[in-house]
């Protein structure tokens, strides 16, 4: 009987290792909105980190539709050299080789365009961007630790790309001067101490107070907690503890700053101070957080006594600031403490709030709130956008709306929406919150037909 050749199938593992063919002198087309060089060729599209529009470039494939960047042959005239010198380590900062004036651009190009493709609309006038300082603006920094017990190294930085590694970092140039100023110091503590060894991330705030917050799988010993409070003292700060569960509160190890009559961590939005906790959301930039909250008070222009429903209200950046110009507002947030907290920040202030806790993303018939009218309702939700409140709201049918996003596709997603329950976007505005990141924050007006 005749026997023939035949190859054997590759395994998953020799298929994974076989590098497909680098491709060359290939045209950056765009760049996408998650800041990636969009690159199409004859097998399709592949998106390039590092690659800008008019590049020509070398890429090497990954996977179906990513691409590493080879070689770069021609360079667009917006590139510039990263000002962060573990740019090509660090997974944080993915636009910094674009000018910053042409990454505003961009960001409001992507919003338009996705506007444009999902609902169909554009805003009637689109403001300047709100912008602020492109470097050292981040007011909160997550860093990621690990212990080496068996070579006694501590690694204390931020991830890299797509990656469990650590990039070590004596200065991270997005975060204000006062949270670099830590890396150092805690560096050279927190391997002295036996906590090392379950410590998980650690986060730095520079809100009125500087506070650290380690994130820990057990408690810490006395002697650890007595040399955290020496530290704290000596440099000025409050530590506070993580130990439970995810979604327990930290707690604030007693020292001179948390002790104090002043220790209550608070923040800053427009005309007020408002009382907040380590694991409650904090708009990423203090200055340019207010100047937003302005920005959106103009377009919803208060008038005393008017029903004004706000959700995904936070502690109450928007709503102390509304409630001031003389609203009333009722507010909506999801995790309990925090309503708690905004209530608490309403009655400092004498202010018209009614807070309530609930799933925004569940059915609103049992809210009595929802059952009330209101001319203008503003929302301000997480990047996976409102799916099922927008639906509610463009049932209440109120006149105006103010959109606040912090992710496009989610928004032209929601836009949609409003656009075919009769709403038309008057304007809308990039704010200029995550600069040197792909990251997209973006104001919209919608107004009801008339
Ligand atoms: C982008 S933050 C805005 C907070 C506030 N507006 C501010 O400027 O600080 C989104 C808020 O929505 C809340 N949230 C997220 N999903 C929610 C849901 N399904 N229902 C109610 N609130 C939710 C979060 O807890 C968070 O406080």
């Amino acid at each position: 009987m005749a026997q023939f050749y035949s190859s054997r199938k590759p395994t998953r593992k020799a298929t994974a290792r076989t590098k497909a063919p680098a491709l060359k002198q290939q045209l950056v087309v765009g760049l996408d909105h998650q800041g990636r060089g969009v690159v199409r060729g004859e097998r399709g599209v592949r998106f390039v980190r590092g690659a800008l529009p008019n590049e020509v470039i070398d890429l090497q494939p990954q996977g179906k539709y990513d691409a590493q960047l080879l070689r770069i042959h021609r360079s667009a005239d917006e590139r510039v050299d990263a000002p962060c010198k573990y740019y090509d380590e660090c997974g944080g900062c993915d636009l910094q080789h674009l000018a910053v004036s042409a990454q505003r651009e961009h960001k409001q190009r992507v919003v338009r365009e996705l506007l444009h493709k999902f609902a169909g609309v554009d805003a009637q006038h689109w403001l300047e961007p709100l912008t602020d300082h492109s470097l050292a603006y981040r007011r909160r920094l997550r860093l990621a630790t690990h212990w080496d017990t068996k070579r006694r190294r501590f690694q204390l930085g931020l991830r890299a790309q797509a990656s469990k590694t650590i990039v070590a970092m004596d200065n991270c140039v997005i975060a204000v001067p006062e949270l670099n100023e830590f890396l150092e110091p805690l560096r050279t503590l927190l391997p002295q101490l036996k906590l090392v060894s379950m410590l998980g991330h650690i986060e730095l705030l520079q809100t009125e107070q500087r506070l650290i917050v380690l994130r820990l799988q057990a408690t810490p010993e006395e002697a650890d907690r007595q040399a955290l409070v020496t530290f704290a003292n000596q440099h000025d700060v409050q530590v506070w503890l993580h130990c439970g569960a995810p979604d327990t509160m930290p707690t604030p190890l007693p020292c001179e700053k948390t002790t104090s009559e002043h220790s209550t961590p608070r923040y800053q939005t427009l005309g007020a101070e408002l009382d907040f906790q380590p694991g409650d959301f904090l708009q990423a930039q203090a200055t340019l957080s207010e100047k937003m909250v302005g920005q959106a008070l103009a377009w919803l222009d208060p008038q005393a006594g008017e029903a004004i429903l706000e959700l995904y209200a936070g502690s109450g950046n928007f709503t102390i600031p509304l409630a001031l110009a003389g609203a009333q507002i009722t507010a909506i947030e999801g995790v309990p403490s925090m309503v708690q907290r905004l209530q608490r920040n309403a009655e400092r202030y004498a202010v018209k709030v009614s807070a309530f806790h609930a799933d925004l993303e569940q059915n609103w018939k049992a809210y009595p709130w929802a059952a009330k009218s209101y001319s203008k309702v503003l929302l301000d939700p997480a990047r996976a956008g409102a799916p099922h409140a927008i639906r509610e709201i463009a049932k209440l049918q109120p006149q105006r709306i103010i959109y606040v996003s912090c992710a496009p596709d989610t928004l032209a997603r929601d836009a949609k929406v409003l656009v075919e329950s009769g709403y038309h976007l008057r304007q809308a505005q990039i704010i200029d919150m995550f600069p040197q990141t792909h990251h997209i924050e973006c104001l919209t007006w919608f107004e009801r037909e008339a």
